[in-house]
């Protein structure tokens, strides 16, 4: 019998405050160590935390995304342990009474249909400074500007069965995430990560031993180094041996998983409520004001662009995966009037540009309402297709407006019926025996013919008028 994959992941989604969740220190990532660490963040002695409120609104912001239990009163915890990078001995955090309690997201899966992977909790608590290795006059140096950093540990049950899954759900998080604005989810920046619980098992039998991948921060990490993993415990378990609990590293140099150390229980832990903190209270109104806020959310603008847009499935999931994505695209569809063609330049011509520049939506440097106006010169039959790709690399370099593009480049299509026809009797008077053995059967002559015109015209003669006078005159 083959082995069954399965997978919980534990994501960190920094929270978007400007100040620390205990700490009036900012977040601001990039600054000179140990700058921004107040005597809070450095576990002082004496003094005493102030919780974040924004931080508590975006949790529950988030909660209410995902059709969570918002806890009326939630507990701060004391999670205790040792490392360099946390001053106090112990990392507030969220354990039986987590802000967020139960709730779940659904995916898509490639058939088509969607999977809904439950959400166990997701709880508030404060990020570690960080150890720095490199480039520290060959000593470990710590900068502990992350300290207190706002994170919302998001668990979701061990509901994902693959690694494709596993990166399905975690695309479709940071998605959310940005619309609702509770975290900027730069990956590089180690705003969102995760943590991959990965085992193997007979299907039908208990859930296998867990070995949990530490701070994976980007899909394609995430993808590899479930495979590795799936695949070194197979081979394990196969040869005799046994799984342990532990934490392992990704190398994605190496493309492998590293044992670090072997993994806790909560218990080892040692959790507390933390004294210095009171329970949060969060009334139904909170809630209700909190829920009055929220944005269109990804599933919904989902739904929304199949029905007044008729796109399919997969590009309306495409095309909601951003809401700036959304935004642009709605503008150039109604701009146009025709979101087929929007929905196809912006998955293609303009997708392709913003790959290779490496660029989001926000900074493409053709705004939407220039994409509209490119568009509409194709359906007006200023352009065709082949032409406007020039024209929007043109535009992408800065090169002037699109009519203005349009001229410099002489791309202007021949639509003019007379100029074709004259054309065309040009092409049928120097082709004599080809027009003979088109009209004796030979069909597949008739692109040999819109091929001579579109050389003729330098690909600017209109195809669709050219393949209307063409059969008129070699038929008729
Ligand atoms: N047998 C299993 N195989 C795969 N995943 C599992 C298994 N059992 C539990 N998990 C997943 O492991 C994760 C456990 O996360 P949780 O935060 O509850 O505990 P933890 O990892 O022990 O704590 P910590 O936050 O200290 O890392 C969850 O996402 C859960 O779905
Ligand atoms: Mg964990
Ligand atoms: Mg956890």
């Amino acid at each position: 019998m083959e082995w069954e994959t399965v997978i919980g992941l534990e994501i960190h989604a920094q929270l978007a405050t400007n100040s620390k969740i205990f700490s009036g220190s900012s977040t601001a990532y990039g600054a000179e160590p140990n700058t921004q660490a107040s005597l809070v963040d450095l576990g002082m002695p004496g003094v005493l935390p102030v919780l974040n409120k924004k931080a508590v609104e975006m949790a529950i912001r988030f909660g209410l995304a995902i059709n969570a239990t918002i806890t009326p009163r939630s507990v701060f915890a004391r999670k205790n342990y040792f490392y360099p990078d946390l001053p106090k001995g112990y990392q507030i955090s969220q354990f039986e009474l987590p802000v967020v309690a139960q709730g779940y997201l659904d995916i898509e899966l490639d058939d088509g249909s969607s999977k809904r992977i439950g959400v166990t909790r997701a709880h508030l608590e404060e990020d570690a400074g960080k150890s720095l290795h490199e480039d520290f006059h060959g000593k470990t140096g710590i900068d502990l500007n992350r300290a207190g950093t706002p994170l919302l540990e998001i668990v979701s049950e061990p509901d994902l069965r693959s690694a494709k899954e596993a990166v399905a759900y975690m695309k479709k998080m940071h998605a959310l995430v940005r619309y609702l604005g509770v975290c900027d989810g730069n990956m590089q920046e180690g705003s969102f990560r995760c943590d991959a619980n990965v085992s193997v098992r007979k299907p039908g039998q208990p859930f296998g031993t867990r070995a949990e991948i530490k701070n994976l921060n980007s899909f394609r990490f995430i993808e590899r180094a479930i495979h590795y993993e799936v695949e070194r415990q197979i081979e394990l378990l196969e040869s005799g041996g046994k799984v342990i609990q532990e934490t392992r590293l990704y190398d994605p140099d190496q493309g492998e998983t590293r044992s670090m150390r072997s993994k806790e229980d909560a218990n080892d832990y040692r959790y507390f409520p933390d004294p210095d903190l009171l329970p949060v209270e969060i009334t139904a109104t909170e809630i209700e004001a909190i829920r009055a806020t929220l944005p269109e959310l990804p599933t919904a603008k989902k739904q929304r662009f199949m029905q007044t847009y008729h796109l399919g499935s997969y590009e309306a999931d495409a095309l909601t995966s951003s809401s700036e994505l959304g935004d642009y695209f709605e503008r150039v569809a109604q701009g146009t009037q025709d979101a087929k063609l929007a929905a196809n330049w912006l998955m293609g011509g303009l997708a392709a540009l913003l790959n290779k520049h490496e660029l989001e939506i926000s900074a493409a440097p053709v705004a939407a309402e220039t994409l509209t106006q490119l568009l509409n010169r194709i359906k007006d039959q200023t352009l065709s297709s082949t032409a406007a790709k020039d024209v929007l690399e043109a535009l992408w370099q800065g090169e002037g407006s699109v009519d203005a593009i349009i001229e410099a480049k002489g791309l202007k299509q021949i639509s003019d019926t007379s100029a074709i026809e004259a054309m065309l009797d040009e092409i049928i008077a120097n082709n004599p025996s080809q027009v003979a053995e088109y009209r004796s059967g030979k069909d597949k002559l008739f692109a040999f013919f819109v091929g001579q015109a579109m050389r003729a015209s330098k690909g600017k003669a209109n195809p669709s008028t050219v393949n209307d006078i063409l059969k008129q005159k070699l038929e008729g």
